[in-house]
């Protein structure tokens, strides 16, 4: 599929200079116009869009299935009207771009070459309702020094719980290898490995709990092996740091519609609102597609859905794969449930209020971004009417709290956090409840299913995928969307895409030293 290699193409893509470059099987530049297959790409999600844009650039004829009415799919958006009487996009929550994510940020980069539609958030604070915080603004990008920076500015994480941890639990932290990783831990529990390492409680809600939840899980339900991944990919993995960037329009405007147009330039066919139902291989080679309107043949599929859609498709399609192919595509599981609340206040929050706050100890409130600091839809509308667009997250929501109570008890933590929220009122405001997150119990790592599949002319993407390269959530959409592209290409003979990554195991020899010393037995 794609091979490491040490020569670096001229376009660097971040400023670690130890990020790996993957480079694609060797073959033709692209298709002739008369040999170009014809392709499904089945979710218009980052990994459909991914996966369209690297076949399409090649010269294959993609058509892209979407079942809702926009692309983007966990970041698509849409227009609404507010009791005001304004127009306003709703999206499906803030998300943060960071910096290490190459290969997303090169799909965006087709459309945005200076990535200018990306703004920098200043500082990403954390904080605790016990009353500290952490910022990451001045700790240092480079590791070690990233980890000892934090450590000596957090007000939570103190040179005392450092000498508390069981250091020889904490080893493997230091060398994360992928995907060694997930032979090692993936059968124990974060919470077990966190326990095992000693961390103090507070560092464990807000440095790991906030890394676990943006699995969408709690950390007992999570592999330690994600955690720590998450760990080597945000912390001492890479150079690029904690910080990240937002687009600075909603989705649709920044990214979505863009893209679509760049595909349509390419010749690709975008149907959204067009449901896939069925996937079943063709007596000729290649598949029959059912849709609503009827069925359609193409020389190959990509399969860029979510767990749902997928468990879904290939349920429906029962001539699809193998038996234990199948098997594990049913045993695939969802994250519980999710709230992203928006409101529209008629005052603005206090001037210093970050964009984006992480909190923790605030009754299932994650965080809470302000969205006229960033988008400037948001703040075109501040401008205008005063107030401020708030928005609100509560992941691994219990499957059966009342959605009400859950909505209500966010907005009163809002008030709890930000107490200037108490004298607004809510101009109006718009709950986006969904569960279409992938979970990753301890345990399940051997079982996910990867690019490729038991047929030749299909493959999969998307971030449930398993895919030996340390990259997670939008990137590891945005990569297994190449990935996918990059095989169905190889298998014609034409070039894929070159794709970038954060090292695969620990970066300095200090660091693989230490990590090594784990793996002695210890002494008695
Ligand atoms: C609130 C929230 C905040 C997040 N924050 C971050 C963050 O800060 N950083 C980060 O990296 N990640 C974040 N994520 C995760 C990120 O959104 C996902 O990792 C990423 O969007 C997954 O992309 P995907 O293409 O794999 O899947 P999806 O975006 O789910 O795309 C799958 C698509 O398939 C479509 N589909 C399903 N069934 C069918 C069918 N039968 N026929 C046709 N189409 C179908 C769906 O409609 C969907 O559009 C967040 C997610 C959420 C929900």
């Amino acid at each position: 599929m794609s091979r490491p290699t040490s020569t670096r193409p001229a376009a660097r893509r971040g400023r670690d200079r130890k990020a790996e470059v993957l480079m694609p099987v060797p073959g033709r530049d692209r298709f002739a116009r008369e040999d170009a297959p014809s392709v499904a790409v089945v979710g218009g999600g980052i990994a459909g869009l991914a996966a369209a844009t690297g076949l399409a650039e090649r010269g294959a004829r993609v058509t892209l299935y979407e079942r809702e009415d926009s692309l983007g799919g966990r970041l698509a958006g849409h227009r609404t009207r507010l009791a005001d009487g304004s127009e306003v996009t709703m999206s499906r929550g803030f998300h943060a771009f960071f910096r290490q994510y190459y290969n997303l940020r090169g799909l965006l980069r087709r459309t945005d070459p200076a990535l200018a539609r990306l703004t920098p958030l200043p500082d990403y604070p954390l904080r605790h309702s016990g009353g500290l915080t952490d910022s990451f603004a001045r700790v240092p990008r480079t590791p070690p020094l990233s980890a000892l920076g934090f450590v000596a500015l957090s007000p939570t994480f103190g040179l005392r719980d450092l000498a508390a941890l069981d250091a020889r639990a904490a080893l493997p932290l230091m060398d994360v290898r992928v995907p060694d990783v997930y032979a090692r831990f993936d059968r124990v529990g974060a919470t077990a490995f966190l326990e095992r390492v000693r961390f103090p409680e507070a560092a464990h809600h807000l440095a790991f709990e906030v890394f676990s939840r943006s699995f969408f899980a709690d950390p007992r339900e999570l592999s330690a092996a994600e955690l720590m991944l998450m760990f080597h990919i945000y912390f001492l993995g890479s150079s690029e740091g904690l910080l990240f960037d937002v687009p600075d329009e909603p989705f649709p405007q920044a990214l979505w519609e863009p893209l679509a147009d760049y595909l349509q330039r390419l010749g690709t066919t975008v149907r959204t609102g067009t449901p896939v139902h069925r996937v079943e291989p063709a007596g000729s080679g290649g598949a029959e597609l059912r849709t609503g309107t009827g069925t359609e043949r193409h020389d190959a599929v990509v399969l860029a859905l979510d767990t749902a859609g997928l468990r879904q498709v290939v349920a429906d399609s029962p001539r699809l794969g193998t038996a234990p192919w199948r098997e594990d595509i049913a045993a695939l599981r969802t994250a519980p449930p999710f709230l992203v609340s928006r409101l529209w206040l008629d005052r603005p929050v206090r001037a210093d209020r970050p964009g984006f706050l992480g909190t923790s100890g605030y009754d299932g409130l994650d965080n809470i971004s302000v969205l006229e600091r960033y988008e400037g839809e948001a703040a075109r509308r501040a401008a205008k009417h005063g107030g401020s667009v708030v928005e609100l997250h509560a992941y691994a929501v219990d499957p059966g709290a009342d959605r009400e109570t859950v909505q209500d008890a966010l907005l009163g933590q809002l008030r709890r956090v930000y107490p200037e929220t108490r004298q607004a009122r809510v101009v109006d405001v718009r709950h986006e409840w969904r569960s279409d997150c992938p979970l990753f119990p301890a345990g399940t790592h051997h079982r996910r299913p990867t690019v490729r599949t038991p047929h030749p002319w299909l493959t999969l993407a998307g971030d449930g995928l398993r895919c030996d390269l340390p990259v997670a959530l939008m990137e590891r959409a945005a990569t297994t969307g190449f990935l996918a592209s990059n095989a169905l290409l190889a298998g014609w003979g034409v070039r894929g895409q070159v794709l970038w990554t954060v090292p695969r195991a620990g970066r300095s020899p200090v660091l693989r030293a230490l990590g090594a010393l784990a793996e002695r037995p210890a002494r008695r």
